[in-house]
């Protein structure tokens, strides 16, 4: 199987080029692993949004829905919104079978980039070992689309892209791949039992520190601390069935 990495919001490909294959977006600092954490905790769906006024409209035009809001804008809460990026404001007492509207500078964009493939997978470190061992099972082409950081490459996201492929090679999946991913597998090799230091290095981690948000660096290192496979489908990412 070929397993391509894209290291922006911008290299994603277009909609015919995903097409026929398995799509997974990574931002691991930190939308894809708050969307992960809120539907581990039991959220019942979250919603991508590119624009918080985007989002407004939504919650007024369905007010039954009883919509959270959450996201950021330059990594901080926005006002008039419910919670932001931070994977350990999505507690399961807050967001319970809740569905969630979400927007975030470049996670919730990637994911509505990559809509044009055959299946999107939502990846972080948390559940990279079992979205690996899952498409080691699909056997199909893969797209590992990583959201990077203000259209810039991250540390971060490549590491979680070499993650999958190290995990893949484990399952014994036959790999190929582009120089993005021998450089995001070697990386997270080098980094392997010290993903700590590699989110505390990278530029947007630093960033996120400076901010005070160093609980959220640790909690977004922890490799594989779960199984979920969350999918975007039909505008929205859930836990199918
Ligand atoms: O909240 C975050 O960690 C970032 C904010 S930014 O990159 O500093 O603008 O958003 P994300 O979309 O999760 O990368
Ligand atoms: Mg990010």
């Amino acid at each position: 199987m070929r397993v391509d990495v894209y290291p922006t919001v911008l290299n994603i490909p277009p909609a015919e080029d995903l097409a026929g294959r398995v799509a997974v977006v990574i931002d691991v600092l930190r939308a894809t692993t708050t969307i992960c954490t809120a539907l581990a905790n039991g959220a019942d769906t979250v919603v991508p949004i590119l624009t918080p006024e985007e989002a407004f409209q939504v919650a007024a035009d369905n007010p039954d829905r009883m919509f959270l809001l959450g996201g950021e804008r330059k990594a901080v809460l926005i006002p008039g919104f419910n919670y932001g990026n931070s994977p350990l404001e999505y507690t399961e007492a807050r967001v319970k079978g809740r569905p969630i509207l979400f927007t975030t500078t470049n996670g919730t964009r990637a994911i509505r980039r990559a809509a044009g493939a055959d299946r999107v997978y939502i990846a972080c470190l948390l559940n990279a070992p079992a979205v690996a061992r899952e498409l080691a099972r699909l056997e199909q082409d893969v797209a590992i689309c990583c959201a990077g950081t203000h259209d810039q490459f991250s540390l971060e996201d490549t590491a979680c892209a070499g993650a999958i492929l190290h995990f893949l090679a484990a399952a014994g999946a036959p790999v190929e791949t582009n120089d993005m991913g021998v450089v995001a597998r070697d990386l997270f090799r080098e980094y392997d039992g010290r993903l700590g230091d590699l989110v505390h290095l990278s530029e947007h981690g630093q960033r996120l520190a400076k901010l005070g948000l160093q609980e959220d660096l640790l909690f977004c290192a922890q490799l594989g601390r779960l199984t979920i496979l969350p999918v975007f489908t039909e505008g929205q990412v859930v836990l199918p069935d």
